[in-house]
């Protein structure tokens, strides 16, 4: 805030009645007229001041194809490969069923939760081991669900590489399956990071997960080790974009500066009615069986519109 909050853009402020994306029904917000301050800090800071952190399972794939296919999550596409072990998928199964419970109980403290979930990732790295595998296998299943990506996420990634905005993929899954997703759909650009769990190979056969180990409540940018190149692109840049399915997604950006200006930006589509309440108090953006990139989208488009006409005004004045 201080003194940024009396600066306009050049032209003025933006009203979010003005912006279509946002006015569309499926598109709520708690509090708009802090949305609308927000925007207008992130028009004032330009695209240098930005970067987006996004999970990936169900916010950059679709929570529903139009062809009423499943997507699978990132350990689903690793599940579904060939040569696992014949009883991996049951013992990976019975992993699920012990300790999804926990992960999603909304009575335990989350430090309590957090050394089950260590447990679970670590049970589930000790089985994904000592046998042979081949990154092929997860490219060509994976390769089967480019097409689930949301729609526009294409034409997203592009913005995000011609405005040079650092874009962290976090995700608790599979990094292996998601980076072969990204790929294969050619939207890993240089500008993109994904931060994750990759398989770990020792003497030519699997030996789990590489460290650190990314669970669902370590999954935010205090694990971005202070030393690393990441880190070092994003820590000055406080004007984020925050994407998730999940409501724990919201924290992924917590570890950045008090004073950065955040909107979040949640995807709900199961159980509208009964996580409404919780989504709205959790995400500035909640967006109802929105399957496409079109809102954050529109926030690039109108951050680029105004870098335009400041980079315009700035020639003019050097005239
Ligand atoms: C260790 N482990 C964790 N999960 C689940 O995978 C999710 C990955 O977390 P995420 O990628 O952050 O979230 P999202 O899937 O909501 O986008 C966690 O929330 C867990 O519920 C897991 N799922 C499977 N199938 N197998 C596993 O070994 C496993
Ligand atoms: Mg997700």
């Amino acid at each position: 805030m201080g003194c940024d909050e009396k600066r306009e853009p050049a032209g003025g402020g933006l009203r979010v009645q003005d912006i279509p994306a946002l006015t569309q029904d499926h598109c709520r917000m708690r509090d708009p007229a802090e949305v609308e301050r927000i925007i207008n800090e992130f028009l004032i800071g330009g695209p240098e001041r930005m970067q987006i952190v996004s999970d990936f399972d169900y916010t950059i794939t679709k929570q529903r194809t139009e062809d009423g296919g499943a997507v699978p999550s990132s350990f689903g596409i690793f599940n579904a490969c060939q040569s696992l072990p014949e009883n991996f998928k049951a013992e990976t199964d019975k992993l699920y069923h012990k300790y999804r419970p926990i992960e999603i109980d909304p009575h335990m403290p989350i430090a309590e939760k957090v050394q089950y979930m260590i447990e679970w990732w670590t049970k589930s790295g000790e089985l994904t081991s000592g046998f042979p595998f081949d990154q092929s296998e997860i490219d060509q299943i994976a390769s089967k669900y480019t097409h689930a990506l949301r729609d526009r996420t294409h034409e997203f990634f592009a913005d995000l590489q011609r405005l040079g905005i650092p874009t962290l993929v976090f995700s608790a899954g599979l990094g292996n399956s998601v980076v072969s997703v990204l790929r294969q759909a050619n939207v890993l650009h240089p500008n993109v990071k994904v931060v994750s769990n990759f398989l770990q190979f020792r003497d030519g056969l699997l030996d789990g997960f590489q460290q650190p180990m990314i669970h669902t409540f370590n999954k935010n940018e205090t694990v971005l080790n202070e030393t690393s190149e990441y880190y070092d692109l994003v820590h000055t840049r406080d004007h984020i974009i925050v994407m998730g399915d999940s409501i724990g997604d919201a924290d992924m950006a917590s570890g950045v500066p008090a004073s950065s200006h955040i909107i979040k930006i949640g995807f709900l589509f199961d159980h509208v009615e009964a996580n409404m309440k919780k989504y709205m108090d959790t995400f500035d953006i909640v967006l109802v069986d929105d399957q496409t990139m079109d809102v954050p989208r529109s926030l690039l488009s109108l951050i680029e519109k105004q870098h335009k006409l400041n980079l315009e005004a700035a020639k003019q004045r050097s005239l």
